[in-house]
């Protein structure tokens, strides 16, 4: 049974799912904390379900030897070393919509917040000194809100924004025309937001390119008296530049939840007047906690269980409704790029994938994978299919895929090609109505086999009596052969046998077979049946 640790705060229903769903579950909510401690027992699991505080890092990944699937309850994934996690074959998932109403509230929560003072306003109440012409504030009504980054959360806040009768501008390079226009935003540039915002609210993810989207020069552009609202990263304002521009009267007022470092203990913009700061509670509202605890169990128990993915972001996705149904792709995908992986000993240039019949139609990206992962196995003994795209690409292998849904000879079809520095060599097969998948083709030639455990490999010139030589010299050696599949080209010509041995076939009669005459090359292979 798969087990899972969850190592931060999830809501406990997600400790259900994960039992209704068959899987083992540790709830231990502290742990993640604790670095040395979750690298001591992260050996032991199959799934990592976190939020922000645990971070999956390259030394944590290094020692999660079982470790199949890491599940974000939440959006951001910056705590997780995805390119360590891809390399290991862990997938990566999140849950991008479970908590991006709650963010988007908690956004315009700050805003009210910062445009009247409320938390300032509240402790002096509370300390008894009524201060009431202390606490001027502003109108929202009309003013321009500013939004970098439109995806989820930002495209939640316009439509509020909007709907509170505010003018919405926002700056997001992938935000199309229509979509502006079906939230009720302007489009703008960034230059141009800076200049015209009154409030300015950030929702982008934490790149290279958005690190300090908010810097001096940016906020020397800005109106005076602008507010700006982070609900997002910290590090995408400049929080040295932000402290020096509150300090000027600049910028009137700031409204944080997250920061550079956290937990932030201390920070520069900590005290400064109408600077209002919650320690990243954006998701934290009953409703987005039950959400995404709920959605990232289900998600990784059904990977765990059934092979189903959804929200990866190392790994196009299987629906559990299609896995069933590409189970059998699967197998044959695997055994194809095994195949061919196990046969080509030069350097591997390019792999040639081709789908047809009723194969085209799925989800041939993920047979795609699958392939990869075969043909890379008998060099890249740790590779699965979610590694396997990143590392065939890092090895500079080129890699093609085509897709023809009409039908040939055979209902479905998938061809292989490896290109090496050498040569070029093709396997292909299909899976019949019994769910089995086929052999049919090798280097042009047709046959039929399935393939077993232990497989005995051969390309020969077919001439009379080599069947009956071989034969003899797998009996001598007390090999016992399951089945038997021949094909050739024509008579006289070159001859491919596929014999399926129940055990393994040693070195030593390989070497023989090779000794035998007409023989060009034999091979042991090895498949997981
Ligand atoms: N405070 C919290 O607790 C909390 C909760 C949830 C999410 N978040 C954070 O909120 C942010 C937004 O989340 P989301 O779900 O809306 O993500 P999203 O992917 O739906 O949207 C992000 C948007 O940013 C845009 N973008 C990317 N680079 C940009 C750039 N250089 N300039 C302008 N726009 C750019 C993208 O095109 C996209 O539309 C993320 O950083 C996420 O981690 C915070
Ligand atoms: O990216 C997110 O989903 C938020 O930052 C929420 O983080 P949390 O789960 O630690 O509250």
């Amino acid at each position: 049974m798969a087990k899972v640790l969850i190592s931060d705060k999830l809501s406990p229903t997600a400790v259900q799912v994960f039992k209704d769903k068959g899987v083992e579950v540790d709830y231990l909510p502290d742990l993640g904390k604790d670095k040395d401690k979750l690298i001591e027992v992260i050996g032991q699991y199959d799934g990592l379900a976190i939020r922000s505080a645990t971070k999956a890092t390259e030394k944590v990944i290094a020692a999660a030897d079982n470790l199949k699937v890491i599940g974000r309850a939440g959006i951001g994934v910056d705590n997780v070393d995805i390119e360590k996690a891809t390399q290991r074959g862990i997938i990566v998932m999140n849950t991008p919509f479970g908590n991006s109403i709650t963010t988007a509230e908690h956004a315009i929560a700050m805003m009210f917040a910062v445009a009247r003072q409320i938390p300032a306003a509240d402790a002096s109440t509370q300390a008894g000194k009524w201060e009431k012409s202390k606490f001027m504030g502003v109108e929202i009504t009309s003013k321009t809100l500013g939004i970098i980054g439109c995806g989820n959360i930002g495209g939640i806040v316009a439509t509020r924004a909007v709907g509170l009768k505010m003018k919405v501008i926002a700056f997001d390079p992938f935000l199309s025309p229509e979509r502006a226009v079906e939230l009720g935003v302007e489009k703008v540039e960034l230059a141009d937001l800076f200049k015209r915002a009154d409030f300015i609210s950030l929702h982008t993810p934490l790149t290279d390119k958005t690190r300090n989207i908010v810097s001096a020069d940016a906020i020397a552009t800005m109106k005076d008296g602008v507010r700006i609202i982070n609900c997002a990263r910290g590090g995408l304002v400049d929080e040295d530049a932000l402290a020096e521009a509150i300090k000027s009267g600049k910028v009137a007022g700031a409204a944080f939840d997250v920061f550079t470092n956290e937990p932030a203990k201390e920070n520069v913009l900590f005290g400064l007047p109408n600077v209002v700061c919650t320690p990243h509670l954006g998701a934290s509202t009953s409703e987005a906690q039950e959400n995404v605890a709920i959605q990232v169990a289900e998600q990784m128990a059904d990977y765990l269980v059934n092979g189903a993915v959804s929200n990866a972001l190392n790994m196009p996705s299987i629906t559990a409704e299609e896995a069933p149904r590409l189970t059998p792709f699967v197998k044959l995908s695997d055994q194809l790029g095994s195949f061919a992986g196990q046969l080509t000993e030069s350097g591997l240039k390019g792999i040639r994938i081709e789908y047809e019949g009723d194969v085209a139609e799925m989800n041939t990206r993920a047979l795609t994978s699958v392939v990869l992962a075969g043909v890379l196995k008998p060099l890249l003994q740790t590779v699965n299919m979610v590694s396997a795209p990143a590392m065939a690409k890092e090895r500079g292998i080129t890699i093609e895929e085509t897709r023809r849904e009409q039908q040939g000879n055979y209902e479905n079809y998938i061809r292989l090609t490896l290109v090496t520095e050498r040569q070029e060599r093709s396997v292909a097969g299909t899976v019949f109505g019994d769910a089995k998948p086929r052999i049919i083709q090798i280097k042009g030639i047709n046959m039929e086999a399935e393939l077993g455990e232990n497989m005995l490999y051969i390309t020969n010139k077919d001439k009379p009596g080599f069947i009956g030589r071989l034969g003899t010299l797998l009996g001598t050696s007390e090999l016992n052969i399951a089945t038997f599949n021949l094909g050739r080209k024509q008579a006289g010509d070159d001859a491919i046998a596929l014999i399926e041995i129940d055990g393994s076939i040693s070195d030593a009669v390989i070497a023989e077979i090779e000794a035998l005459e007409g023989v060009v090359q034999a091979k042991a292979l090895k498949f997981s049946v």
